[in-house]
């Protein structure tokens, strides 16, 4: 049998209600259940659903049926959680029950102004409604938690009067409520204020397990008095996802203390929550963007960049071919290997660049030419096979999703002078040179010539085919085919780490873009293929959950770097080699 241990500490995620109730756009109906539905993955115990409220008071839960009577979220209700409904009158209550609604939250304020404004009645009227929904409620086997508004001041009348929250809270509790959420509305309590009011209340027996907390963030005490709830003994606490929140009756009150900013302050002091972290923090990011407002979670949004390089990855995978006796000519297995290396690292999010040097004296000397191993003379199917490897090699580094960097430690032949030709950027030691050696041997520089035709231009690489003259890296570097130029090893290491720390500026989704848009250059110059082309690309660039969205709000935000600071990149070595 296993034992579900529960949360030290449990949190009452307000979100889809107090969170969105105060936006003024529409939101569909649709993001509202999503909504739901990934923040009952992540844990949480308890998600207040919506609000039965007049749809003339709060117009963005008019569609309070609809959430109610969704599908998902009668199969969420089926589940081990509490997903309170708030409801302010009888009427409400008898819609909540048609939909099947097992908990509702009544509320009431603790001050007359807030009162009159937000639910057009004296405390006393509003305690007597709340009294008369709970009572009917609990006949109907639906359970009650309560809300106190306003328990340090009200926007209208001032501060509040403990004793005055004394008696709502008796009130509620008195009534039926299991257990009684105090609201800073306005968001104006700070931890002293706290320690007195709770301090206060359970002096007037008022049992602490029956006691919520419900902090809003104008004045950005939200956590620290949560804090001080906790060590005053409360242990329930409500917040929402990305802070999101306000008060429609409440003039400049900031939304709830966020979900996020709670779970982080909780897991760091070792409490339990119940709740994943970094799926609240994904939910948090996704909601802003689509409600196109700032993420209202401190710990959200760092964590959210945080997380960006480890799950879109800075890492570079460094291939050494190392065959270095035999200048790494590249046998059967070897191209075999070095291809599936390559695709995979384009498939994997945790890599963004690949590497490509060589081992020992020679960058690499092309194909195997060694006696018994080479496909050379073969003839019929072993050359088919030759061909499909080659090819295969060469176009899964030139189709490669990532940055590709050839790195020449010395001298290339033959299909070596293709693998530096098929990766994006080149480096090269002072002494390094490329020879298009093939027609000495009686061949032709066959798959190779994709690449090398494409990038050195026809003159150049007719001649240096025709001519398999050593070609030198300055020659290489003035016709801008060799990007930097380092003497010797040592120093072309050097220049390896510079150009990657540039090339870690770039997004690598934004890096993919831009390779494919010189790819589309390439292949379909002036044509509707590039035109369609870039136009997929500009709507992938721009979509709300693309990597631009993301750093040009880094970039209004004035970090540093815009997203030059989201990618650290650690080398990670792969030989490729017998
Ligand atoms: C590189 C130099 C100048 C060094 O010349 P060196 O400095 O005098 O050194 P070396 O000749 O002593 O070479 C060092 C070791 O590497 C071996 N080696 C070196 N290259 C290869 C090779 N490809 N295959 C197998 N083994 C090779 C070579 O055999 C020797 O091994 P050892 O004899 O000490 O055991 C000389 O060795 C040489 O000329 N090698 C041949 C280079 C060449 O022509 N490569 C082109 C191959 S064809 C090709 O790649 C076809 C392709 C892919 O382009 C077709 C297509 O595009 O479809």
């Amino acid at each position: 049998m296993t034992v579900k241990t529960l949360p030290a500490v449990r949190i009452v995620e307000v979100g889809p209600r107090d969170g969105l109730q105060n936006i003024r756009d529409s939101i569909p109906t649709s993001t509202k259940l999503k909504l739901i539905s990934r923040l009952e993955e992540t844990g949480l115990g308890t998600i207040e659903l919506t609000s039965v409220v007049s749809p003339r008071r709060i117009p963005q839960l008019a569609d309070c049926r609809d959430v109610l009577g969704d599908e998902g979220v009668r199969k969420i209700g089926e589940k081990d959680l509490r997903l309170p409904v708030l409801v302010p009158t009888v009427k409400g209550l008898d819609i909540a029950i048609e939909y099947g609604v097992k908990e509702i939250a009544v509320f009431i304020s603790a001050t007359e102004g807030f009162s009159r404004a937000n639910i057009n009645c004296s405390v006393e009227q509003g305690i007597e409604r709340a009294r008369d929904v709970t009572s009917l409620a609990l006949n109907s086997n639906v359970a009650v938690r309560g809300y106190v508004s306003c328990i340090f001041a009200d926007p209208y009348d001032g501060p509040t009067q403990p004793a005055s929250v004394l008696r709502c809270v008796k009130e509620l509790l008195d009534a039926g409520c299991y257990e009684v959420s105090l609201g800073d509305t306005l968001g104006v309590g700070s931890p002293p204020n706290v320690r007195s009011l709770v301090t206060f209340l359970l002096d007037n027996d008022i049992p602490r397990e029956k006691l919520a907390g419900h902090f809003h963030d104008t004045y950005g005490q939200a956590v620290a008095n949560v804090w001080a709830a906790y060590n005053c003994g409360l242990r329930v606490f409500d917040s929402s996802v990305a802070g999101l929140g306000g008060c429609p009756f409440a003039p400049g009150a900031k939304g709830n203390v966020a979900t996020e900013d709670l779970v982080y302050m909780f897991h760091n002091a070792d409490i339990s929550t119940g709740v994943d972290l970094s799926k609240l923090v994904e939910i948090g990011v996704w909601i802003s963007d689509h409600l196109k407002k700032p993420n209202g979670s401190r710990a959200g949004a760092a964590l959210a960049i945080k997380s960006k390089p480890v799950s879109s990855s800075g890492v570079n995978l460094k291939i050494v071919l190392n065959r270095p006796k035999n200048g790494n000519a590249l046998t059967a297995p070897m191209i075999s290997a070095f291809a599936s290396v390559v695709t995979r690292a384009g498939k994997d999010p945790h890599i963004s660049r690949i590497i490509i040097m060589g081992n020992g004296k020679f960058f690499c000397t092309g194909m195997d030419l060694g006696k018994g191993s080479t496909p050379v003379a073969q003839g019929g199917s072993a050359s088919d096979a030759q061909f499909q490897r080659l090819t295969g090699l060469f176009e899964a580094i030139d189709q490669s999703p990532k940055v590709t960097v050839a790195c020449l430690n010395g001298p290339a032949f033959g299909g070596g002078v293709g693998l530096a030709f098929s990766c994006d950027i080149r480096l090269a030691t002072r002494d390094a040179s490329v020879t298009l050696s093939e027609v000495k041997l009686g061949l032709c520089p066959a798959t190779i010539s994709k690449y090398v035709v494409r990038e050195w231009g026809f003159p150049f690489a007719r001649e240096a085919m025709l001519s398999a003259r050593p070609v030198s890296v300055e020659d290489l570097r003035v016709r801008g085919l060799v990007f930097d130029v380092g003497d010797g090893a040592e120093e072309l290491s050097t220049r390896l780490d510079i150009l990657l720390s540039r090339l870690k500026v770039a997004s690598p989704d934004a890096s993919r873009m831009s390779k494919e848009l010189v790819r589309l250059g390439c292949a379909h110059a002036g044509r509707d293929e590039q035109v369609t082309g870039i136009k997929g690309l500009f709507e992938e660039m721009m979509r709300v959950d693309a990597d631009g969205a993301h750093g040009v709000k880094e970039f209004q935000g004035g970090t540093e770097g815009g997203l030059g600071c989201f990618y650290s990149g650690n080398v990670k070595a792969q030989a490729v080699g017998p």
